[in-house]
């Protein structure tokens, strides 16, 4: 049985991905995303389940700044969860004067607060259960939490179905040390960190690279190097796998143009969506003229 540390305590939405990431298995509760990879790097679980996007709140800053140090590791499956929050509070509590959640989850049902909760000060916790716990151990009055988190902790609910954005959803990861990729669906997704020279066009000659080779972008996010002020690494998810020789010649052409290039996995999308082939732009024709171009090295055609 493999073990998976995920992003908890008990109750998150990434547990419940987890589960359906990988079924059955043996699932470690951590407090951080970081803390979930280190785990990992650390051999203490042989994957881990973290949150990577949300639909209203864009990316999960902590897990794109946690998978691009230390030592690398690959996404090898991903899901797509639906996002509505449960409302959760003490049994027979009073007022409520502050609500609780993670701050990617404060911001996808900010509207809701303030039309049902206007007194309520909001306040960040680590996750949407800690936030949970935190309202038992009596640290907050309520908590905007996953709805399986009223099974797991002895809280009233207040509300349920709460979002501002009715078909809200977000994507979770799971990542393990590099090592044998998941086979090309014709449905996925690579993803890579580019440290780009400091200079004119770098990200556009990144951006070309995809482009001349018909390969379409799925979510492009810059974060800080952290070492000097205005430097940023680039977060590129596109279209394909990298055992297509598309995406191989996209890759290579990519490791060119950057300082530091790390690959971050290719695996199945979620949604199924399958790759966009542009003309001359699929792996035949790569072949083809991977092909010619041999024969006119070796002098046997011209
Ligand atoms: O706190 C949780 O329950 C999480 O799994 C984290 C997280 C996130 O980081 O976006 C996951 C899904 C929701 O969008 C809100 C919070």
């Amino acid at each position: 049985m493999s073990r998976i540390a995920y992003f908890g305590p008990r109750g998150t939405f990434t547990e419940q991905a987890a589960r359906v990431l990988a079924p059955g298995e043996e699932l470690i509760a951590v407090e951080t995303v970081r803390q979930a990879l280190t785990t990992v790097r650390e051999g203490g679980a042989d994957a881990a389940c973290v949150p990577i996007e949300n639909s209203v709140e864009g990316v999960v800053p902590a897990t794109l700044d946690a998978l691009s140090e230390a030592t690398p590791l690959v996404a090898v499956a991903e899901a797509i969860l639906p996002i509505h929050f449960s409302v959760l509070t003490r049994r027979g509590g009073g007022e409520i004067r502050t609500v609780a959640s993670h701050p990617h989850a404060l911001g996808q049902v900010r509207e809701w607060l303030e039309a049902n909760l206007p007194g309520a000060h909001p306040v960040a916790s680590s996750s949407t259960s800690a936030a949970a716990v935190g309202v038992l151990d009596g640290e907050f009055d309520a908590a905007v939490c996953a709805p399986v988190a009223a099974e797991h902790y002895d809280l009233e609910v207040l509300a349920t179905e709460v979002a501002d954005v009715g078909d809200a959803a977000t994507r979770f990861l799971l990542v393990r040390p590099p090592g044998e990729l998941p086979e090309p669906t014709g449905a996925d997704r690579t993803s890579v960190v580019a440290a780009a020279v400091n200079r004119t066009g770098t990200l556009a000659e990144l951006l070309t690279a995809l482009a001349d080779r018909g390969i379409n972008l799925t979510r492009l996010d810059a974060r800080p190097t952290r070492n000097n002020f205005g430097e940023y690494r680039f977060f590129i998810d596109f279209e394909g796998h990298v055992a297509e020789p598309r995406i191989l010649d996209a890759l290579t052409a990519l490791r060119r143009h950057c300082r530091n290039l790390r690959f971050l996995g290719s695996h199945p999308r979620a949604d199924g969506i399958r790759s966009t082939i542009e003309d001359g732009a699929g792996n035949d024709d790569f072949v083809e003229a991977a092909v010619w171009a041999d024969a006119v090295r070796k002098g046997e055609l011209a």
